[in-house]
Parts: structure tokens; sequence; C-alpha cells
């Protein structure tokens, strides 16, 4: 299922694969912080990843301080991580992808 929580030895292997993702302090979340030219950039990529996050019914826990994006993904009604937080981190990353992030 991709909406069971992942076993600690899953969420290790999928975030060394997650270029620029992490672990939350208390495991229980990814985050990244995106850095963008400027802040019409840093909100393109939040207008397409919202809509992205819309249609996944899957949504990012995220601020923007002007050119930066901070992100942490984690399924709610699991709480922890799930293959729809990995999902969407790699969909993020192909986002940022677009603007040389
Ligand atoms: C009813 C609706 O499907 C749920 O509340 C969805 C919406 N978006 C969500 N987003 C995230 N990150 N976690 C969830 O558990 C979640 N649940």
């Amino acid at each position: 299922m991709t909406n069971e929580r992942l076993d600690q030895a899953a969420i290790e292997d999928a975030v060394r694969d997650l270029t620029g993702w992490a672990l939350s302090d208390d495991h229980a979340a990814i985050t990244r912080d995106f850095r963008f030219r400027n802040f019409r950039e840093a909100f393109a990529f939040m207008s397409e990843c919202a809509l992205a996050a819309e249609k996944a019914d899957h949504h990012p826990e995220w601020s923007n301080v002007y050119n930066k994006v901070h992100v942490l993904l984690s399924t709610h009604s699991a709480g922890g991580i799930t293959r729809l937080d990995l999902e969407m981190a790699r969909m993020m990353n192909a986002a940022a992808a677009r603007f040389d992030v």
C-alpha cells in the first residue's frame, strides 16, 4: 500500500536517493530547503507543486520566505512517512530542477 508507514530502513534507503532531503529530528517526516533565484520562481514552484499535491490529495507542510521554500512531508493519517511522501519529494525535486535548483 502507498499509505502505510515505511520502516526506518526503507526510509533511510529512500532518503539517501532523494537529493537534498533529510529525515526530520523526530524521524516522522522528511524535509528539504529549496532556494530559488527570486520570489517569482519560488512562488511558481509552489504553485506547480500545489496543483500536483491537490491532484494527489497529499499536501505538503511548507513555508516561504522570499526565494526560499522550506518543505516538510509526512502522511498525517499514517502518523509518519509513507510512499506518498517519497513520491511527493521526487515530484518536488523534478519541479525544482526546472528552475535549475
Ligand atoms: C480527506 C483527505 O483525503 C485527507 O485528509 C488527506 C489530505 N491530504 C493529506 N496530506 C498529507 N500530507 N497527509 C494526509 O494524511 C492527508 N490526508
